[in-house]
């Protein structure tokens, strides 16, 4: 059983995920929180890995490192975005069932569902159809882990939980144009044509998919659950319940900013899968459920983004 004080090892701990759990967790009176930045743990490496695990033995592992990234990213990085996150999430899972720790939450995203699977997507639709190509890759990665976190639970009956999360958006996302998702994108391109004198914003693709967006803090409260209880089943849907059009959250964007110039869309960026809208029920079930809406949560990011835009080490726009 986890308690205020058990050794939780939060892996990814400086991303927006990783930091939005720390923030909660701290609040929450965990006192024996541990991470490791990517230079001083590098968890591509399995020999480091398990030295690690050796040295600390943590009582729960949360797995929110990955190399993560939008549309253009997934789809310009195939081989990094398939085997760098196979490398860290089997080298911490497998360090995990080696050093026999109770606690293990994996998580995943709502690419790995086939792309033109029934909406809303249900858990069992998992590897019922094929995947959708911009990131099949990640997505490919992310499947291998849910079903390594699954097979631990058959054969050792270890507490391990994989949550699907679907598209994220926050304070400490990335607001690198090239690599970052598109709700941050929007706010850092209609922020900065806003003060261009509005020069007409280049959005990609035709904006008629439809997307999900889960402010970070609700995914955080959503590991917190999942630490705090012990779930029944191996794989969990994490979002709102609710999408809207790419169109309609530019829109969204613009008026938050105070935008008021022209909108391009650049038909040669893809689209990606046309929705994917995540059945939450099973979580809502179980008792979790979002409390942040959009409208509020991308004026909470505008804000964050705002305070921190001369702050590079805070905001990633590399
Ligand atoms: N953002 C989103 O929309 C979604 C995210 N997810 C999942 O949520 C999780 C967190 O995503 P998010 O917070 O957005 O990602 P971020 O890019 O913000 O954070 C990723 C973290 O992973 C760490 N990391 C990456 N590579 C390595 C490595 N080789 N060794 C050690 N650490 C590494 C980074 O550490 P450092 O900072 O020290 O370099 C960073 O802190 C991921 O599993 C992602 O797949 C799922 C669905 C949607
Ligand atoms: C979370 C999820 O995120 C990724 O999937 P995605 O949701 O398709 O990614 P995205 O947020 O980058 O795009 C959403 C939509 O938005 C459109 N779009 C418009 N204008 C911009 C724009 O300026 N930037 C971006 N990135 N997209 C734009 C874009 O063309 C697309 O139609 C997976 O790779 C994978 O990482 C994953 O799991």
């Amino acid at each position: 059983m986890i308690s205020k004080d058990s050794l939780i090892y939060i892996a990814g701990h400086r991303g927006m995920v990783g930091s939005a759990i720390w923030r909660q967790l701290s609040a929450r009176g965990y006192t024996n929180l541990l991470g490791m930045t990517s230079k001083e743990l590098d968890l591509r490496s399995q020999s480091e890995v398990l030295d690690f695990f050796e040295k600390n033995k943590p009582s729960a592992v949360i797995d929110a490192a990955a190399k993560v990234g939008g549309i253009l990213a997934n789809n310009s990085y195939p081989y990094q975005f398939l085997m760098e996150n196979m490398q860290i999430q089997n080298n911490l899972i497998d360090a995990s069932l080696k050093m026999n720790i109770g606690k293990f939450i994996f998580l995943g995203s709502s690419c790995i569902y086939p792309k033109l699977a029934p909406q809303p997507l249900k858990e069992e639709y998992l590897l019922t159809d094929s995947l959708e190509p911009t990131n099949e890759w990640y997505a490919v990665a992310k499947i291998t882990g849910i079903k390594a976190v699954e097979s631990i639970r058959k054969q050792f009956g270890k507490d391990y939980v994989s949550l699907m999360p679907t598209n994220l958006y926050g304070t400490h996302d990335n607001f690198d144009l090239n690599t970052s998702h598109v709700l941050p994108a929007m706010i850092r391109k209609f922020h900065e044509a806003k003060e261009n004198n509005n020069t007409p914003v280049i959005l990609w693709g035709s904006g008629t998919p439809m997307r999900e967006f889960l402010f970070v803090d609700d995914m955080a409260s959503s590991v917190v659950f999942a630490l705090e209880n012990k779930l029944p089943e191996h794989l969990y849907n994490v979002g709102t319940g609710q999408d809207l059009m790419i169109k309609d959250l530019a829109e969204l964007i613009q008026k938050v900013t105070g935008h008021t110039g022209e909108i391009v869309w650049d038909s040669e960026k893809p689209d990606g899968t046309p929705r994917k809208l995540m059945d939450v029920s099973k979580m809502h079930e179980l008792g979790w459920k979002h409390t942040i809406e959009l409208e509020d949560g991308i004026a909470k990011t505008y804000q964050w983004f705002l305070q921190n835009i001369n702050n590079f080490k805070e905001v990633k726009m590399r």
